[in-house]
């Protein structure tokens, strides 16, 4: 039964043609998450025993679905919480320290009279006006009834000190600046109190951890001109923090590869303190002068990121997260796991509006995520990546693949071209003429559209009834769409940059399956970039007799992979000086007088991996016993010191290149034939250890007869 899962009866558990036919998804998202059970169940228990979490794994397993999951949910459940108003209000006393007061349940705005005397004005223009009057009239009054002309210069002197003063304010006043910018006016307006704030339901509120003022809010400052106009009071320009917004809530942050420090320690600050007071950001701003008193924050954090990010969280901020959460990126591949992908496509289709699946195109999601899972027992939960692949399925089934993007583009520059045309051709004949002959074209285009789609033209549908043209020109997403997603890549970059490399590249290469036996010459199998495609490498040891005896190689960067090439030279001396191997030699060897050299040949990427030991020390025995090696199959396996040949990566990938470069034969490690997915056009040959694969790789010849 399990060999036929993908031959189609056994896949889903449901018959069906067309996913059309199935039933609608839950609305709800926490129905609607696949394979996290065991996560998502610690997740729920985390917010409703307010703890915090922190989620961790590949990108697209459904960590901010989660998140977002859990918000609806305790969004519908938030009967117990009591909404509140978050307040800024003046500080009369200290203006640059506003005061942010939090007032529980429902908040009406109080209109209230705001007395002159609450405020303290800066002098007008008239009291300045009406002080020099008076100064001037009783210095002169002062100076008629003094005789002694040295108390007149001392008056005359304070006079002009005087004037010069009551000149300096009027100036400034008139023309420096105007009187709501002098640093102590406050108008009665700017002393109401400002609404920052108001949660009616218990709050999910999400920010990026990069986003350091989203995240833990600001104080905006006051440039001359734009907004807040000049003069604005500080309360007026108190920005909340995602912090302050979760208050009774969850914060949800995520991308924690990206906060700074500070912001962890500020993190820190406010889940011991449960409160944060708010600060300018930018030290070069009005803004950082002004600091408000500790806002009310007691939250339920939940971060997210990948299994490496964790690295960026400081020590004491990772102890205070009670949860650490790793989220799947497999599930076993069974009925009941392919029905839940099912529910998962007819969820991407239903959320995105895509068009209806057929049963076919459905079977191919399912190898496609065996595929991105590496293996044919299991299934990807990187659902991100599969369902980006259904919507470009989708548009390619609308019709927008790239030929016609390239069409309608050209079909623009056209018409652009001839709106340039000489002056003496007369456009208004070339446009009613060139109108004429698009409407013929484009009558044309959409017959022959109508027809590749729904089997009809566009003419003939004045045949059919409304209902059978409705049925005819619905359109399915097919299996030939969603192949072509997968063979362009066009939802990965590395394997659009493998694909482009092995199409340039492919025609230069000197690999000849199925070629009569060489010595020494054997191939082996890679898979360029990490989302890449399986490639050949053809493999060639020399032998040379000297006086220095080492092995020597050529193409080879990687660490791992000069480690496993040292072990393939070493097993291989030990099998030909033994003797035990089932294979005539002509000759005596002596070892300690050969040098060996082994190329990667036409391998200009940086090579590393172990893979490749096995074909590497079948290589070095046929060159050291010049016993020439089959040329019909390629080879992939690591190697121990016991000549066992142990399991490999991405053994699909490499199956597919043998198979592509026309190899009768693959020779896979045994363990691996649980990961192989299609074994079609190609005999596959599961190896358990080297010695067992000699008699299949040398030519016969050259095999002892016991
Ligand atoms: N477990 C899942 N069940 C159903 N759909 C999923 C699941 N995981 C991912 N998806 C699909 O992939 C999309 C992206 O998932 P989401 O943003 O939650 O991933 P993530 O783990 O937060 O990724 P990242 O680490 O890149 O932020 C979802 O909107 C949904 O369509």
């Amino acid at each position: 039964m399990k060999n036929n899962i993908l031959k189609g009866e056994y896949m889903f558990s449901i018959k069906f043609k067309t996913t059309d036919e199935l039933p609608e998804p839950s609305p709800r998202l926490i129905d609607q998450i696949i394979g996290q059970d065991e996560a998502l169940n610690i997740v729920l228990s985390a917010v409703k025993n307010k703890r915090h979490a922190l989620l961790l794994g590949d990108p697209g397993v459904g960590k901010s679905m989660m998140v977002k999951a859990v918000g609806e949910l305790i969004e519908k459940s938030s009967t117990d919480f009591k909404p509140y108003t978050i307040l800024a209000k003046p500080n009369l006393k200290n203006p640059e320290k506003p005061i942010v007061e939090l007032v529980e349940g429902h908040y009406e705005e109080k209109v209230e009279i705001i007395k002159p005397s609450m405020v303290r004005q800066p002098p007008s223009i008239l009291t300045i006006l009406i002080f020099m009057i008076a100064f001037t009239a009783i210095t002169s009054y002062l100076m008629k009834g003094l005789p002694d002309s040295k108390v007149l210069g001392i008056i005359a002197t304070v006079s002009i000190v005087a004037f010069a003063l009551a000149f300096v304010i009027i100036f400034l006043t008139v023309f420096g600046a105007t009187k709501g910018s002098m640093s102590n006016a406050v108008s009665p307006m700017d002393l109401k109190p400002v609404v920052l704030y108001e949660c009616k339901k218990r709050p999910l509120v999400r920010a990026s951890a990069y986003n350091v003022t989203k995240l833990l809010g600001d104080v905006k400052h006051c440039p001359l001109g734009g907004k807040p106009p000049l003069g604005t009071p500080p309360h007026k320009r108190i920005i909340l923090g995602a912090i302050h917004e979760a208050h009774k809530g969850i914060l949800y942050v995520d991308e924690i590869k990206t906060m700074p420090p500070e912001v962890q320690d500020y993190i820190l600050t406010a889940l011991q303190d449960k409160c944060l007071a708010i600060s300018g950001r930018n030290p070069n701003s009005s803004g950082a002068t002004v600091e408000t008193n500790p806002i009310p924050c007691d939250f339920t954090l939940i971060m997210s990121g990948n299994m490496d990010d964790v690295n960026n969280l400081r020590a004491p901020l990772l102890d205070r997260i009670d949860y650490k959460i790793v989220l799947k990126n497999k599930m076993e591949n069974t009925q009941e796991n392919r029905d839940k992908l099912l529910q998962f496509i007819i969820q991407e289709i239903r959320n995105n509006n895509l068009h209806p699946m057929t049963y076919e195109a459905c079977c191919e999601i399912v190898k496609i995520a065996q595929l991105l899972a590496g293996s044919k027992d299991r299934l990807t939960l990187r659902l991100r990546r599969l369902s980006n692949i259904i919507k470009m399925a989708n548009d390619i089934a609308m019709g927008k693949n790239i030929k016609d993007i390239i069409n309608e583009m050209s079909e623009e520059e056209n018409i652009k071209k001839s709106e340039t045309l000489p002056v003496n051709v007369d456009k208004d004949k070339l446009k009613s003429i060139m109108g004429v002959l698009n409407k013929i074209t484009e009558k044309d285009k959409e017959n022959k559209e109508e027809k590749e789609k729904t089997g009809i033209t566009a003419t003939d549908k004045t045949k059919y009834s409304k209902k059978e043209i409705k049925e005819k020109e619905k359109i399915y997403i097919d299996r030939e769409h969603v192949l072509s997603v997968v063979n362009t890549g066009i939802y990965s970059m590395t394997k659009q940059v493998a694909i482009d490399y092995l199409r340039n590249f492919k025609r230069y290469k000197n690999i000849v399956p199925n070629d009569s036996p060489k010595v020494g010459v054997i191939y082996g199998l890679a898979v360029l970039g990490s989302d890449g495609i399986g490639d050949v490498t053809k493999i060639i040891t020399q032998i040379v007799d000297s006086k220095n005896p080492g092995t020597h190689l050529l193409n080879i960067t990687g660490d791992l992979a000069k480690h496993s090439i040292t072990l393939a030279s070493a097993l291989s001396k030990k099998y030909v000086s033994e003797g035990k191997l089932p294979l005539k030699s002509e000759e005596e060897i002596d070892l300690n007088s050969k040098e060996i050299y082994i190329q990667f040949s036409q391998s200009y990427s940086k090579i590393d991996g172990d893979s490749a030991t096995a074909a590497v020390c079948l290589s070095i025995i046929s060159s050291l016993l010049k016993i020439p090696l089959k040329q019909d199959f390629a080879i992939t396996g690591s190697l121990d010191l016991n000549g066992n040949i142990l399991a490999i990566g991405g053994v699909n990938e490499k199956i597919n290149a043998a198979k592509e470069y026309g190899f009768k034969r693959v020779i896979i490690p045994e363990s691996n034939m649980i990961d192989v997915i299609d074994s079609e056009g190609i005999t596959i040959i599961p190896a358990k250890t080297l010695e067992e694969i000699i008699p299949l790789v040398f030519e016969n010849t050259s095999l002892k007869s016991n």
